[in-house]
C-alpha cells in the first residue's frame, strides 16, 4: 500500500505539491499524470523517502518510508532518468552491488536479469547497453527486493513494442500477485489500455483521482478528458 496524506511540499520558496492526498492498493495499478512540472516525479520522490515533505505524511505499507527496515524489500523504485552504472559495471555487476547495499540476496539478480529480458546481456558493461536495456536494468533494479510496492517514472521510455509488451505482461503479473504500482506517464493509449485508476496532478494539485473508465466519462478517450480537466501549461506561463 502507498499512501500519501495532506503531502504539501515547497521547494525554492514555490509549493510544487499542494496538500496532495492518494492511495495505491494492493493488486493495483494507478498512473499519475499531469504536464510538465505538475509534480509528478517530486510526489514519487517523496513517496520514496527522497524528498522530504514540508508538510503532511507518506506511508508505503503503513511505515514512513525513511523508517523502513529494509527499505528495498518494502519498495521497488525506478525514478527514470537513465541508468548509468559507476566504473564500467557490467548489467550483474550493477545489480549485484545494488542488492548487497539493500540488503537482499545476491541470488536474485540472475532471476531478475531473465525477468527483463537481459540474462544474455547481463556480463555486457551498461555503457554498451542501449536506451532501452537500460531501461529495463532501472526496472529490474526496482524487482531486486520483490517488494510489494512499486515506483516508477516513465518506465515505458525508451522501450520498443517487444519492450512495452515485455512491461505489460510484467506489471499484471506483478499486480495479480498483490503489488501495489504507482507509474508516472504521459504515454495516454498504454495508460488507458493497462491501468486500474489516474491520479492527475495539475500545478502540484490533484485535480482527478478516479477509475480510468469513470474519468473518461463522455469525453471521447483518455486524453480528451484530461485535456479537458487541466490547464495548458501556456496557460500557467502567462
Ligand atoms: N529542487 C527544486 N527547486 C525548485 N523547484 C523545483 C525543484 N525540483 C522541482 N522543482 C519544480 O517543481 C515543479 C514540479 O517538478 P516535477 O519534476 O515534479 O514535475 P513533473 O510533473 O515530474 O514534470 P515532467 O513531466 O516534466 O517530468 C516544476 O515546476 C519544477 O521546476
Amino acid at each position: 500500500m502507498i499512501t500519501a496524506e495532506n503531502l504539501t511540499v515547497r521547494l525554492g520558496g514555490v509549493t510544487v505539491l499542494d496538500d496532495v492526498s492518494m492511495t495505491v492498493a494492493p493488486g493495483e495499478l494507478v498512473y499519475l499524470l499531469g504536464r510538465n512540472g505538475a509534480g509528478k516525479s517530486t510526489l514519487l520522490r517523496a513517496c520514496c523517502g527522497a524528498q522530504p515533505a514540508s508538510s503532511g505524511r507518506v506511508h508505503i505499507g503503513g511505515r514512513p518510508p525513511r523508517s523502513l527496515p529494509t527499505p528495498m524489500t518494502a519498495l521497488g523504485v525506478h525514478l527514470g532518468g537513465d541508468v548509468t552504472a559507476p566504473g564500467g559495471h557490467t548489467g550483474r555487476r550493477y545489480l549485484r552491488w545494488l542488492a548487497a547495499a539493500g540488503g537482499v540476496d545476491s541470488a536474485r539478480v540472475d532471476k531478475v536479469l531473465a525477468q527483463v529480458g537481459l540474462a544474455d546481456v547481463g556480463s555486457r558493461r551498461v555503457s554498451a547497453y542501449s536506451l532501452g536495456m537500460r531501461q529495463r536494468l532501472g526496472i529490474g533494479a526496482a524487482l531486486l527486493g520483490r517488494a510489494p510496492a512499486l515506483i516508477l517514472d516513465e518506465p515505458l521510455n525508451g522501450l520498443d513494442i517487444d519492450g512495452i509488451r515485455w512491461f505489460r505482461g510484467l506489471i499484471a503479473d506483478l499486480t495479480a500477485r498483490g503489488c501495489a504500482v504507482l507509474i508516472a506517464s504521459h504515454m495516454f493509449d498504454e495508460v488507458a489500455r493497462t491501468g486500474d485508476r489516474v491520479v492527475v496532478l495539475d500545478g502540484g494539485r490533484v485535480a482527478a483521482d478516479a477509475p480510468i473508465a469513470g474519468f473518461i466519462g463522455s469525453h471521447a478517450d483518455l486524453e480528451s478528458a484530461y485535456v479537458a480537466l487541466t490547464t495548458p501549461r501556456t496557460a500557467v506561463a502567462s
